[in-house]
């Protein structure tokens, strides 16, 4: 029997009601989320098995968080709870040509604060057939960067299928190294990797020339850029490159392509998802659900579809979850995409 593990930051997250700027009224909306936080409630909404490992402060905002990931059925037996707070971060949610803005508030958070040895990861991955995590998780601190490291061993050692979202944070990397020198090195111990372009570029220093702003995508050129990254890392079984070409803050064409070390390259079908009512969280659906689908179904054509219409109908649900389960997916994925009630 499958069982999912994911590590990295949950934040509360505070963001103003209805399309408002930050601080327009004194209102702000509290919710919680975190890339794999957000990866575990959607594993955990498609029926699977998952732990969420994290740290956070023993108080009520951790009391909070906890129970709300509980809320899910995820196991939360494994959270630290230590440290003084729980991060915090604020969103302004666009429209039109006004993008989303994202304000961050978490450093010192309980999470950027661990270090090697915090976690019993023998005792954790014990059982355990897959581990996700980001590379927002070592970009908080030179300690989660070692944990993760300290994680990722420890899944090779037992023969646990990993994941990273390599999810490059400009705002984050400050600690001392750059993405690039940690997740070369990390990326190594990655059998399945979900990125975009960007990603590409700033954690592993591979690049193609695409204007995500103008026009069609270049499929093509995506191929070369699977091509590059499985020559570079041999260890790695599957790229999946999310694509999405925005046109304004409430209109994205979004596809995505996956490639596999046997030299297969996969291409999805293209959603346009016009009245978007929250991106956050966008790619964390993609990836769990292409974990989801490759562990699943049965080819990988069939789960690259799958991670792209749950990463497409995230963009319709507000907050950071995505809320729906492994049947609307199916059905989106299987060509209902006409909103019709369902009765
Ligand atoms: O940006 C981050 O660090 C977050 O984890 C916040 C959001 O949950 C994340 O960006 C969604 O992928």
């Amino acid at each position: 029997m499958s069982r999912f593990v994911t590590f990295g930051e949950i934040m509360l997250r505070l963001t103003p009601p209805d399309h408002e700027i930050l601080f327009q009224t004194n209102n702000l909306v509290a919710t919680f989320g975190g890339a794999e936080a957000n990866v575990a409630v959607s594993l955990a909404n498609y029926g699977e098995n998952v732990s969420y490992v994290t740290a956070a402060p023993l108080n009520p905002v951790g009391d909070a968080m906890v129970k709300e990931m509980r809320s899910f059925g995820i196991d939360t037996s494994f959270i630290v709870r230590k440290g003084d707070r729980l991060g915090i971060y604020f969103t302004e949610t666009g429209s039109s040509m006004r993008p989303s803005k994202v304000v961050y508030d978490r450093s010192g958070s309980s999470i950027a604060e661990v270090k090697p040895g915090d976690f019993d990861w023998d005792r954790i991955l014990d059982g355990a057939t897959w581990f996700h995590t980001t590379g927002i998780t070592p970009s908080l601190a030179e300690g989660t960067a070692a944990v993760a490291l300290e994680a990722v061993k420890a899944c090779k050692a037992k023969g646990i299928t990993v994941s990273c979202d390599l999810n490059y944070r400009k705002k984050l990397w400050k600690w001392g190294k750059t993405a690039k020198e940690v997740m070369t090195e990390f990326a190594h111990y990655v059998d399945v990797t979900i990125a975009n372009e960007e990603d590409c570029q700033k954690c592993l220093g591979i690049e193609i020339d695409v204007d995500v702003t103008s026009g069609e995508l270049d499929v093509s050129k995506y191929r070369v850029l699977a091509e590059k990254v499985m020559a570079s890392y041999p260890n790695m079984k599957y790229l999946a490159v999310s694509l999405r070409e925005s046109v304004s803050a409430d209109w994205n064409g979004w596809s995505a392509v996956l490639a596999d070390s046997k030299g297969n390259f996969f291409t999805s079908k293209k959603y346009e998802i016009r009245d978007i009512v929250d991106r956050i969280g966008g790619g964390d659906s993609f990836g769990s659900g292409l974990i989801w689908g490759l562990n699943n179904l049965k080819t990988p054509q069939e789960a690259l579809e799958f991670a792209v219409a749950a990463s497409a109908l995230k963009h319709t649900i507000y907050g950071d979850f995505n809320r729906v389960s492994k049947e609307d997916v199916l059905n989106l994925a299987g060509g209902d995409a006409s909103g019709r009630v369902q009765r």
